[in-house]
């Protein structure tokens, strides 16, 4: 599904409102949308404490107060602001027959139910003052909260806090997910998030066309590989993996273990001579092929069809290591899956990322965790001001390559722009040798055909997917096997 930023948002509304809703009554959907989800989720609390800001965000509290009161609920109001004389908010604020105390005597209830509609998507700056100061007493003293758009101090853009955020139990939002409910730490303050309709209609896409999804199988199934019944091995594609040496070749063995169990037809790992004994005591159905430098593995590459090469995980740091990435670069038509030392050594030589001929270069895609970001992109890394999204675009951009930049709110961006936030992952994923596993998942569905950023949404998902249902004690190899079996329900549905 796709997400919009708030200015998307706020198109949204003006296309909505061209179209014959207005924004009173989009206001007005919000706020029963909110009510609703109150009676639904929080039966118990029949006190309820709605905090309402100046903007639009208090104005759907201001509609929820109304329709929770006339349900038979103990409402009580409390404003920091007056909303703008003439604004829907102050209409609706207007229609409010109770009292409204101020936001300085409000004091939090523990037995009461919070229903936070002082910022959503207008936050501009941090919380202060009376604001600061009523969400500190509710954070203290731990009363429900229910948050309107998003929970007071978090941006919608970033997923950022301003200062001081409201951690909510529920969050309500409208129309679409925005950037700052899946990103952290956005994310975790949200609490579970309700989705509402208030009458948007999905036509205005087509005119927004955002680029941005939370992602999902929607955007990717089926352009999953599926092979029909007379696909040779080679057809089904074939991965090469580089090792490191001979006491850090096991990486290289799970990348090649998973590109085998996403559907690879072929994987072979090709081998500094130190490190052929180790990786031929251990590999079977995978191929072992022995790689003095870079000339060597190019001409296998060529040689063998290889459609996909994972560089990286164990690899190694040196001048030989540096040489063959440098000469990976300019293999065409063969992706490269980057992650780890290969990214290290990008980040010495910036040069070899930008310098290669564009129009004969492979894909790339590279797989960062926020250190490795950080020492590849550092002037990315080092503004605060980016989202997470942001800097995955901007890198994408800058280095023509699909990114993943990993972490529990991990975002995959493309060289054109688009980019998902994937919202599936898990605690358990982080573990030593998971990114190796999820390097090798990518190689493979980009060798068995799918677009780079299609395969990199793809395998961050299914590799999440399979952390959640190995979950507490996985290793990475446990992860392989698991992957296969997510991708086997999904090829088959
Ligand atoms: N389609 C929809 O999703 C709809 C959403 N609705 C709701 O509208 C809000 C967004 O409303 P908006 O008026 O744009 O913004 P807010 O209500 O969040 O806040 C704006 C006002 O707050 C002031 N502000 C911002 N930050 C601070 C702060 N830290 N301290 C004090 N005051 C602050 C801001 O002042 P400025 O000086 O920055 O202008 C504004 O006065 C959305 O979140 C939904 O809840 C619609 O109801 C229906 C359609
Ligand atoms: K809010």
């Amino acid at each position: 599904m796709q997400i919009l930023d708030p200015q998307e948002m706020n198109e949204a509304d003006r296309l909505a409102a061209a179209g014959g809703v207005t924004t009173l009554q989009l206001m007005r959907n919000a706020g029963a949308a909110v009510a609703r989800v109150a009676f639904e989720r929080f039966p118990d609390h029949s006190r309820i404490d709605v905090l309402c800001g100046p903007g639009n965000n208090g104005g759907d509290g201001f509609v929820a107060a109304r329709l929770l009161r006339q349900s038979g609920c103990d409402v009580r109001v409390w404003q920091n602001a007056p909303a703008r004389p003439g604004s829907d908010a102050d209409q609706v604020a207007r229609e409010w027959d109770g009292d409204v105390g101020t936001l300085a005597e409000f004091q939090p209830d523990v037995r009461a139910l919070v229903i936070d509609a002082l910022y959503g998507a207008g936050l501009s700056r941090a919380l202060a003052g009376d604001d600061l100061a009523a969400i500190q007493r509710i954070r203290q003293n731990g009363c429900r909260v229910l948050a309107v758009d998003l929970p007071s101090g978090v941006s919608g853009a970033t997923g950022a806090v301003l200062g001081y955020a409201l951690k909510a139990d529920c969050t309500v939002t409208f129309f679409r997910k925005k950037p700052g409910h899946l990103l952290y730490p956005g994310r975790e303050l949200c609490g579970a998030l309700v989705l509402a309709d208030i009458g948007i209609s999905d036509a205005v896409l087509h005119l927004i066309k955002p680029g941005l999804w939370e992602n999902g199988p929607a955007l990717w199934q089926p352009h999953l590989p599926k092979p029909n019944a007379t696909a040779h091995k080679y057809r089904r594609g074939h991965v090469a993996v580089l090792s490191g040496g001979a006491t850090s070749s096991g990486a290289a063995r799970l990348a090649a273990e998973a590109a085998a169990r996403a559907g690879a037809g072929a994987v072979t790992v090709l081998s500094p001579p130190a490190a052929l004994l180790p990786n031929a005591a251990h590999l079977t159905a995978t191929m072992l092929r022995r790689v003095e430098d870079a000339a060597a593995a190019r001409t296998f590459i060529g040689e063998r069809k290889v459609a996909s090469v994972v560089c990286g995980p164990g690899f190694g740091t040196g001048d030989w290591h540096g040489s063959m990435v440098a000469s990976l670069l300019r293999v065409n038509e063969t992706a490269l899956v980057l992650d780890a030392d290969a990214i290290t050594l990008l980040a010495r030589d910036p040069g070899l990322l930008q310098d290669r001929p564009t129009e004969a270069a492979p894909s790339i895609v590279l797989t960062p965790h926020e250190g490795e970001f950080g020492r590849l992109f550092p002037d990315l890394a080092a503004d605060t001001a980016l989202s997470k999204v942001d800097r995955a675009r901007l890198a994408a951009r800058r280095a023509q390559a699909v990114v993943i930049l990993k972490g529990p709110d991990t975002v995959v961006a493309a060289s054109d722009g688009r980019a998902a936030i994937n919202s599936n992952g898990t605690v358990w994923l982080a573990t030593a040798g998971s990114g190796d596993v999820l390097a090798g998942i990518v190689a493979a569905l980009i060798a068995g055909g799918m677009p780079p950023f299609g395969a990199a949404c793809a395998a961050v998902w299914v590799h999440a997917e399979a952390g959640r249902e190995e979950g507490f004690g996985l290793t990475a190899e446990d992860l392989p096997q698991a992957a296969r079996r997510v991708l086997a329900r999904l090829i088959s549905r």
